[in-house]
């Protein structure tokens, strides 16, 4: 399905979109919905048979009884219509939802990772979850009881055009009055629904929010204004709601009152009619009959209105995601790699308008080590995420091995390319698993071989359960460390030829980053290794080091040519140096005062 095709449907036609094979079961759902219409007015007709009889002096019980045999038979088969239908209605219905939440899925691994991060965090899953869920009763009964509750008065009136087409007409004048009362009521509806939704989703995000800066909050002091921010949003969402049912409430007392009132014209037109002679008995008991059945279920027809503006909103929501620019790629890789050299051309890139890569351009050979250094914000981690296809370049090309990586597949390329940085994200499962997921059926002895080549074999032994031991939400019961330690074990069981390792390291002290160096070192040689690292000392015998200054390569070299020739790498190197020199002798002193 192209997803632009999504856009400004019908819901009709927009559940159909999703509803894929279960297309036949929705169309079983409306024809069995419609033939319980029909059995369900089907006893009506046999009951005008039996007053005509009564009224002509039949005195024949076993007529009677037949009748009321047939009309049992029917209101068994409508009951049975009306099972049969819903039971298909929500069979569909779940594949819907199932397919919705698959396709919202499938595009966020395919958008730029920055529309993701820049959603606030509670409203995907808001989006995926709840207001998915929320929508669930609405797909599962619009099609059936649509079809059920406009067809049925259709039925009922076109039966009564042909006992009276006078009194079928009369019968429905207070109609347009309710209609209009409800009318007036919705004026608005999608502007205050949205207002409402708008205010919920606030309220959600002040929620996650809280919730997961909770540790923040605490230390400085922050819960009573976070708390009063989530209550203002509670309050501001509940009085929003509020105002708006306000104005609802007349108007809607009036349709409910008003619409079903078929018998302040009916009784004393058809008495009038009756006492004419123009009209038989009979017939008037039965239009009586007939004009209380006929205007209840276009009142549920009009309650459904509601819901068709709930699920236009959540349609427009969920469009929204759907139709998100995905980063171009091919389905299957156009041409193979000759090597896995990464070489950036000229590239430009910005996050929303402001440019903050202005033309980087730089060679990194197949197999070898190179290291971006620079100051804080200069845009090296921009510029490994972009190696990464975590973002698309806005101008400029980036090529691995000679091939532009938008002619590479994703599901390709993310296979070449092994990223790690700062904040590895860890599944809330066993440190195996975790470790497990850089390579999908890899046996757990790969997985420990991986685990201790590492570095990280001791620590893990060290904890309660060994590689059984969970580790909580985001990797939160290890500390900072010890998940990076593990995502990098994750990274290299993946064994990808291109490795980028974004500040891998940053939350390891000095001692342990050093042997993990060194175990990095040894698991990617002959691989190409793009290394991001403040200590410039980790990174000094990179076979290339590119310092990167305000969004432009300043310079590039080994170590011992930027010394000798870049003033900023020279001041940088000597900064690094003396930050190093004061802690060893601030250890030393804490050291000799400590003996
Ligand atoms: N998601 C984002 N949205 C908007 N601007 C961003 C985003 N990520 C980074 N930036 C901005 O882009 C610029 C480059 O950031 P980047 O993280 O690439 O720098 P860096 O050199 O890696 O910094 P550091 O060494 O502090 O990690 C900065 O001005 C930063 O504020």
């Amino acid at each position: 399905m192209k997803d632009q095709n999504v856009k400004q449907k019908s819901p009709v036609s927009w559940i159909m979109t999703f509803a894929g094979r279960y297309k036949k079961l929705y169309t079983t759902s409306v024809a069995a919905a419609a033939a319980g219409v029909v059995c369900g007015v089907i006893p009506y007709f046999i009951m005008g048979d039996v007053i005509h009889r009564l009224v002509e002096g039949n005195r024949n019980w076993q007529d009677y009884l037949t009748s009321g045999i047939w009309m049992a038979v029917f209101w068994t088969l409508r009951i049975i219509c009306h099972s049969v239908s819903t039971t298909c209605s929500h069979k569909a219905t779940f594949h819907v939802l199932g397919e919705l939440r698959r396709q919202l899925c499938d595009k966020l691994s395919k958008v730029p990772l920055g529309y993701v991060k820049d959603m606030p965090s509670g409203s995907l899953k808001n989006i995926m979850m709840e207001r998915t869920d929320s929508i669930e009763t609405t797909l599962a009964h619009i099609l059936p009881e649509f079809t059920a509750n406009i067809l049925a008065p259709v039925l009922v009136f076109l039966y009564m055009l042909t006992i009276d087409w006078k009194m079928a007409l009369i019968s429905l004048i207070t109609l347009p009055l309710g209609m209009l009362c409800y009318c007036l009521m919705m004026i608005g509806y999608e502007e205050n629904y949205r207002n409402v939704v708008t205010k919920t989703k606030t309220l959600n995000d002040t929620a996650v929010e809280y919730i997961n800066g909770i540790e923040v909050i605490k230390a400085f002091g922050k819960a009573k204004s976070s708390y009063e921010r989530f209550v203002k949003a509670a309050k501001e969402g509940a009085s929003c709601y509020v105002e708006w049912m306000r104005k609802c409430d007349i108007p809607f007392s009036l349709a409910m009152t008003l619409t079903p009132c078929t018998a302040l014209t009916v009784l004393p037109f058809g008495g009038y009619f009756v006492m004419r002679g123009s009209l038989a008995p009979e017939d008037f008991v039965m239009i009586v009959l007939l004009s209380v059945g006929l205007v209840q279920p276009l009142i549920t027809c009009m309650s459904y209105s509601d819901d068709i503006g709930k699920l236009k909103t959540i349609i427009g929501e969920v469009t929204g995601v759907l139709t998100q620019e995905e980063l171009i790629r091919p389905e299957t890789d156009r041409k193979e790699p000759e090597d896995y050299s990464v070489v950036l051309e000229n590239v430009r890139f910005g996050y929303h308008e402001k440019e903050v890569l202005h033309g980087i351009s730089m060679k990194i050979e197949s197999g070898t080590m190179a290291a971006l250094v620079g100051p804080s914000g200069s845009g090296k981690s921009t510029i490994a995420k972009l190696i990464a296809s975590l973002w698309d370049v806005k101008d400029g090309s980036i090529r691995i091995g000679g091939v532009n990586i938008k002619d590479l597949s994703l599901e390709e390329y993310n296979r070449k390319v092994a990223y790690v940085s700062q904040d590895n994200y860890l599944f809330d499962d066993t440190i195996r698993e975790n470790i497990r997921m850089g390579r999908e059926g890899a046996s757990d002895a790969e997985v420990e071989e991986v685990a201790r080549r590492s570095g990280c074999h001791d620590f893990i032994m060290q904890l309660e359960n060994g590689y059984d031991t969970v580790v909580g939400s985001s990797g939160g019961h290890l500390s900072g460390g010890e998940r990076q330690r593990i995502a990098i074990a994750r990274a290299m069981l993946k064994d990808a030829p291109i490795i980028i390792l974004d500040e891998a390291t940053a939350y390891t002290d000095p001692e342990n980053e050093a042997l993990i160096q060194a175990s990095v070192a040894r698991l990617v040689r002959g691989k190409t290794l793009i290394v991001i690292a403040h200590r410039l000392s980790t990174v000094s015998d990179a076979d290339r080091i590119f310092v990167i200054e305000d969004g432009r390569v300043n310079a590039s070299g080994t170590h011992k040519e930027l010394l000798k020739e870049n003033d900023l790498y020279r001041r940088m190197w000597e900064a690094h140096i003396s930050v190093k020199d004061t802690a060893g002798s601030s250890r030393m002193e804490g050291g000799s005062r400590n003996a």
